[in-house]
């Protein structure tokens, strides 16, 4: 029995009485969850026994390795015991006194926020453990650690503080022991027990006993040929996978190879994306299996970080059991897999966007702006995966309607070499952009980047299927012959008038440059423009206003590049300011339509005029025009 003075208290890291103080008081339903989040826990200290003991012979003995539950319902405790690796006093100091994952401080963040948040997501921030609080006044884990002789008995009700004192005689592994809530005498009760292991835990890898009884099936199921199994089973496998109560995957990958390597490989599309509900970047669910034998959980090397939401296993025979993480990413055969696996995933959702659209979208609408992180990441399939992107388009009138870039190629026909886009701080920004009227005129379809990282994927990747990637507001745009456009329309476009080449029209030039001097880069016609007077364009080799713009954002003092101002020769109030500029008296007149007409087009692309300028011109060009109307009723 250990002396009173070897007792130690500890409290609780502030993050984990608040949450200890929400899981005892939270009115959620199902608590079975505590059962499957423990069972887990010892399943997780096993199978990391076993991998140790593959490793190091001096660890090996000839007992198997298993979880028993013990209930005692006279006593009303429960007890859930491995014979797993077992914690040393530090690691149960820093194990269960503080939470280690970045994720459960999300999580917690989350839920103190909102009381209501649903406590079904606890088993996939790694507060598992601390679920026990929900079914238990107090709770004890007398455990001994494979590396040590002493154990040692752990103690909280949950309140704030637990104790750690010595305990002695103790097998290897770990005894998480609950004293029951009033109430919840259920789970010390052996047909209850059975139920739930048999609902949540029966892919466990280990056998899960009661008595002289098996409950879980052990099944592997990736292992298992496609045949033998249904969505049921499927869908099982990935709740306990996931730990994702009762959801179905959005879509699965079954994959069974034989040479040149042997791997089986079962992957899931989870049907929730926790990182746009704010939980931050989401841990990896891949885990590395050789010969059935869990290698590595959370195998984040498994796939690139673009797929970082897919959940898994990966199973090979090829694979040797004693590698660390960093030799892994070096061995020839891991990196085969993982090649042939990104492959696959890629594959499988093309032919998905192909024959079912629809759910296409749904994938793409939760998993797209992960998805396309890998145009700029992942060289070898950037087309592929730049394939699968999706964009809103001149195209549709329908808000909302996305297309490809391989719709777009299709629609455009062979002649056309470019894939035209625009973007812009959101759609009516954008659609309002004078940029668009020649390729309205044209007929040509124009790409619409309302996201900021589409038009830097779109910049990176430059060409698609051979075609140029182009944003319309460069200087130096090239146009498709596209005769049968032109001639069907009455209306001459500006590059056919010789109204830029009058008399007029090069003085209106030259007062613009002497009214805008530094401001622009240049003034000059416009063979864009067709209805509105002027807009601006970047110079050529600058990157688009709306890749400037994101720049900005990011540090203060970037520069943004002179834009070039181009005026439309036919337009009417340019035409007028043709007529009158042969007087000089209304030269002022005309540099102050430059001004005002300059930041017009800033204004309209969302980038700051001079305001203060801008609006006392305004006012000075207002006050004119009511000189010049008459009190007088005619
Ligand atoms: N039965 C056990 N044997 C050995 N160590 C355990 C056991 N149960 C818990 N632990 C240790 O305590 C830690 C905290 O457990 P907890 O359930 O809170 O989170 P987790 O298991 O790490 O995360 P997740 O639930 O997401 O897998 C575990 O990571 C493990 O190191």
């Amino acid at each position: 029995m250990a002396q009173a003075a070897d007792k130690e208290q500890f409290t609780f890291q502030t993050e984990i009485k608040q949450l200890l103080h929400l899981l005892s008081h939270s009115l959620y339903q199902n608590r079975e969850i505590t059962i499957r989040e423990l069972v887990s826990n010892a399943s997780d200290a096993l199978d990391k026994m076993r991998f140790i003991q593959v490793n190091e012979e001096q660890y090996r003995d000839d007992e198997d390795l298993v979880i028993r539950l013990e209930p005692d319902s006279e006593g009303r405790t429960l007890s859930i015991v491995d014979n797993g690796i077992g914690l040393t006093h530090d690691e149960l100091i820093s194990n269960l006194g503080t939470i280690a994952h970045s994720g459960s401080l999300e999580f917690l963040n989350k839920l103190s926020g909102d009381a209501a948040a649903d406590l079904s997501l606890i088993g996939q921030f790694g507060v598992g453990f601390y679920s026990a609080f929900m079914l238990a006044d107090s709770v004890e884990v007398i455990t001994r650690s494979y590396q040590e002789s002493t154990g040692w008995r752990w103690e909280s009700d949950g309140s704030g503080s637990f104790t750690i004192e010595p305990a002695e005689d103790l097998p290897r592994g770990t005894t998480v022991k609950l004293h029951l809530k009033e109430g919840y005498d259920e789970f010390s009760q052996e047909e209850r027990l059975k139920y739930i292991i048999r609902k949540h835990s029966t892919f466990v890898p280990h056998p899960v006993r009661l008595g002289d009884e098996q409950l879980n099936e052990q099944r592997a199921v990736w292992a298992e040929p496609k045949s033998q199994l249904d969505d049921e089973a499927y869908d099982k496998f990935y709740q306990y996978l996931t730990h994702r109560g009762d959801e179905s995957p959005l879509w699965r990958l079954h994959l069974s190879a034989d040479s040149p390597i042997q791997f089986h490989t079962l992957v899931y599309c989870p049907a929730t994306n926790l990182e746009s509900m704010g939980f931050g970047r989401v841990e990896h669910g891949m885990h590395l299996c050789a010969k059935r034998i869990l290698v590595q959980d959370d195998c984040r090397e498994l796939v690139p970080e673009y797929m970082r939401f897919l959940y898994g296993i990966v199973d090979s025979a090829d694979l040797p059991l004693n590698v660390s993480r960093q030799a892994l990413q070096d061995d020839t055969i891991f990196r085969k897999i993982r090649k042939v696996l990104v492959k696959r995933v890629l594959d499988h959702l093309t032919k998905m966007a192909e024959q079912q659209p629809e759910e296409y979208l749904t994938f793409y609408r939760m998993f797209g702006t992960t998805l396309r992180e890998g145009v700029s990441t992942d060289f070898e399939n950037r087309e592929k995966i730049a394939g699968l992107m999706r964009f809103e388009s001149s195209h549709s009138d329908t808000a909302g309607e996305l297309t490809s870039l391989g719709e777009y190629i299709e629609r455009a026909g062979e002649d056309q070499k470019q894939i035209y886009y625009l973007g812009g701080a959101d759609l009516s920004a954008i659609e309002k952009n004078p940029n668009l009227e020649i390729f309205r005129k044209k007929k040509l379809e124009v790409l619409y980047l309302a996201d900021p990282v589409d038009e830097i994927m779109l910049s990176n990747l430059l060409t698609y299927d051979g075609k140029q990637l182009t944003s319309i507001d460069a200087a130096d745009l090239a146009f498709p012959e596209d005769e049968e456009t032109d001639k069907s329309d009455d209306e001459t476009p500006a590059e056919e008038t010789d109204e830029s080449s009058t008399p007029g029209f090069e003085k209106v030039v030259s007062l613009f440059k002497e009214a805008l001097g530094d401001l622009a880069e240049d003034v000059r016609a416009s063979k864009r423009l067709t209805d509105s007077p002027v807009c601006l364009v970047n110079p050529e080799g600058s990157m688009s206003t709306q890749m400037q713009k994101v720049l900005r954002m990011s540090n203060k003092d970037f520069q943004m590049a002179k834009r070039i101002l181009e005026i439309n020769p036919s337009a009417p109030l340019i035409k007028r300011l043709s007529d009158l500029s042969g007087n000089s008296d209304h030269s002022e007149f005309i540099r102050q339509c430059a001004r005002q007409l300059f930041d017009n087009a800033m204004l309209l692309e969302g980038l700051p005029p001079s305001v203060e300028d801008a609006v006392s011109r305004t006012q000075q060009f207002m006050s004119e025009l009511a000189e010049k109307r008459s009190p007088i009723i005619t």
